[in-house]
């Protein structure tokens, strides 16, 4: 074992990594990840920063770094959605002050910029969205105890994406539903409900689980009701050395990045013609990869929901084919109707 080196030994069960040239820094020196300072980013990140200890066999030093969607007080949508919580880390993996950064997936915007490598994408967690209610309801069960007292059931969210399906949800069994915009990080909305300002807030399961509180979720809302985000619920570990890259490919999952590339394929074909809310899930059924892409209006009075399935081959194709997949469903959407949803793009 190499004294200089306490973590030497981690190396060899990656004996890739002895024939690498070298990443970033000393061996002995901390590798510096980048991450944003809300409780969920640093936990995400922490998670992660033990992974890559262990698969670099170096340190590693958590730098907070502030976005601009941590600090405003706009509406995402006004802001313009994509990317207000990444551009200041990739800022900063660009001009060299850190050397990975770990993001949501489903922050990620579309488009790859020059410069940088997404190294790895971790085994995903639960994908699904969660109600959070008062009283431990569900969604049907909120509705029903509230039509009885007169009044629709109150549900936050910030996002057009989930507004658009608990409305459909709504229109489709007859029951009034209020949607409220609301955004702040998980206590925020959560305390709307401690509060009794609102009923219920939807959120991403794998958050409130990697933040430990996945017991507060009243309902787990299945595809059926509630499509996810494209990338939900999986992380993206970002590098600009490829050395680097290199060894932390041992944390990529290959069936989560093939679902999460189908998904995003599907988003960024959307995106070029359509301003609608898109929610896209991409799920394994042994060889073949399932993807279900939703485009709908956020009054929930219009929602396409269309299914394509293909075989997919784990090898270095994988990505291709798996974007191949979601162009295909994108152009089957815009074909049923996807393109009558269209709005003028202003960005
Ligand atoms: N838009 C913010 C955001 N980005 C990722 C997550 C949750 C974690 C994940 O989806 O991986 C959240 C919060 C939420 O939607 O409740």
């Amino acid at each position: 074992m190499n004294p200089v080196n306490p973590h030497r030994h981690d190396l060899d069960e990656h004996p890739m990594n002895g024939q690498l040239s070298s990443p970033p820094g000393a061996p002995e020196q901390p590798l510096r990840l980048g991450t944003r300072r809300s409780a969920l980013a640093m936990a995400q990140s922490g998670m992660v920063a033990r992974e890559v200890s262990r698969v670099t066999g170096r340190p590693v030093e958590l730098v907070e770094i502030t976005t601009y969607g941590d600090t405003s007080r706009e509406a995402l949508a006004q802001i313009g959605g994509t990317g207000v919580f990444v551009s200041a880390l990739r800022d900063a993996l660009l001009e060299g002050r850190i050397d990975l950064a770990v993001h949501s997936l489903k922050d990620l915007p579309t488009a790859a910029p020059a410069g940088l490598l997404l190294a790895a994408v971790p085994e995903r967690e639960d994908s699904r969205d969660a109600l959070v209610a008062r009283d431990g309801l569900t969604l049907g069960e909120l509705v029903e105890k509230l039509a009885g007292s007169g009044r629709a059931a109150r549900v936050g969210t910030g996002s057009p994406r989930r507004t658009a399906q608990l409305n459909a949800w709504a229109a489709a069994r007859g029951t009034a539903l209020e949607t409220v915009a609301i955004r702040g990080n998980v206590d925020t909305r959560i305390g709307y409900v401690a509060s009794g300002e609102l009923d219920a807030v939807v959120l991403a399961t794998a958050g409130l689980n990697r933040l430990g509180r996945g017991a507060e979720i009243t309902e787990h809302l299945d595809a059926e009701l509630m499509v996810p985000a494209p990338g939900q619920g999986a992380l993206a570990v970002e590098c600009t050395d490829a050395a680097l890259a290199a060894q932390l490919a041992a944390l990529d999952h290959r069936p989560t990045r093939a679902a999460v590339v189908a998904e995003r394929a599907l988003l960024a074909a959307l995106e070029a013609g359509c301003s609608a809310p898109v929610a896209a899930l991409a799920t394994w059924a042994g060889t073949e990869l399932r993807l279900e892409g939703v485009v709908g209006t956020t009054d929930g009075a219009t929602l396409l929901r269309m299914t394509a399935t293909g075989p997919l081959v784990l090898d270095g194709t994988a990505e291709e084919q798996a974007a191949a997949l979601g162009r295909a469903l994108a152009a089957r959407l815009l074909d049923q109707g996807a393109a009558g949803l269209m709005g003028e793009r202003n960005r």
